[in-house]
């Protein structure tokens, strides 16, 4: 568990990052979300006090970061930045078991962890292993970069803006990688990201950051449903609330008996998509499948009540 107890950066009179508090379980993705200058960078390097904090501590486990030397402690959590920032020098493999060959892992150990992260990553160990970055493109080298991160173990792995570099295309297959990975490891993760789309799509929790301040965390649903102040729900945007809502639901939760006409979704699609095929299609009711075999049905009138507002 990470609690982050009234913690305050000042430059001068201003504060940066002013008295934030919050509690991220472990296993679970925090996306930090807010606009330029908001404080997301600064509160995320107080963590593994690249900055000091002002006033306020940070607990990891119960352990406060204040009781271990900063370079102890930044072996203890990964930190994924945007540019990933490989060694050029150092093969892909090097790159990734960097720390743990800083805390002193026998080799064939790294080895197999650097084998295992490259396959999580699906690339082929045999292939990449002895590549040098400059060999990868740029999504891959985001890969490497957050599977260094990840290679220890981490405590916990921070993320400042992980695919701000990427293409849209490339971006959404990061985070579902991201997303398959962090449940697969059972990794706990403070992401920061200036796109809600990001933070909605990644995070089991948003923190929604404003100059400065903490003005919102909460689940996605509860942050696009009940925005706490208009800047959050400037942020989410009006217009997209409902679609927003949408893609938060899987099928299966409101599928039904029965049959209908047309192509079937998968049941852990979402609303969204099932939206999408009816308006495309024409049709009023989709059909579903599970691992499959046919699963019923999702109806237009079952879409539309699950995204309207229930406030
Ligand atoms: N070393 C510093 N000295 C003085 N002011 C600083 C320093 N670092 C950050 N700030 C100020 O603190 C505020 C928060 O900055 P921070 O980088 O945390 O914001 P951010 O939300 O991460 O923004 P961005 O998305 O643009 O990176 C800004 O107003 C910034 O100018």
């Amino acid at each position: 568990m990470i609690e982050i107890d009234r913690i305050t950066k000042m430059y001068g009179d201003t504060a940066a990052v002013d008295a934030v508090s919050l509690t991220a379980e472990s296993g679970t993705i925090t996306c930090i979300v807010g606009t330029s200058g908001s404080g997301k960078t600064t509160l995320l390097r107080m963590i593994n006090r690249l900055e000091e904090p002002t006033s306020g501590e940070v607990r990891i486990n119960g352990d406060s970061t204040l009781a271990t030397k900063p370079h102890l402690l930044r072996r203890r959590i990964g930190y994924a930045i945007q540019g990933h920032g490989l060694f050029p020098h150092h093969t892909v493999g090097r790159n990734i078991g960097a720390v743990p060959e800083l805390l002193g892992w026998p080799k064939d150990r790294i080895r197999a962890r650097v084998d295992e992260l490259l396959e999580l990553f699906s690339m082929e160990p045999d292939q990449f292993r002895d590549r040098y970055p400059g060999e990868l493109s740029g999504g891959q080298q985001q890969r490497v970069g957050v599977a260094r991160a990840l290679a220890s173990r981490p405590d916990l792995l921070l993320m400042d803006e992980p695919f701000g570099a990427l293409d849209p295309i490339i971006r959404a297959r990061a985070q579902d990688d991201l997303r398959r990975i962090q449940k697969a490891l059972g990794s706990t993760i403070m992401l920061v990201t200036h796109d809600m789309d990001e933070a909605i799509r990644l995070g089991d929790m948003v923190a929604v950051m404003d100059g400065g301040k903490l003005v919102q965390y909460a689940p996605p649903a509860e942050i696009i449903a009940r925005p706490a102040t208009s800047f959050v729900a400037d942020m989410v945007g009006e217009v997209e609330r409902p679609m927003r809502l949408l893609s938060l639901v899987p099928v299966a939760e409101v599928v039904e008996d029965g049959a209908a006409d047309g192509e079937a979704l998968p049941a852990d699609a979402s609303l969204r998509d099932a939206l999408s095929a009816c308006l495309w299609t024409g049709r009023t009711a989709v059909p579903v499948t599970r691992d499959g075999a046919a699963a019923g049905r999702v109806t237009l009138d079952a879409i539309r009540a699950r995204a309207e507002l229930h406030a």
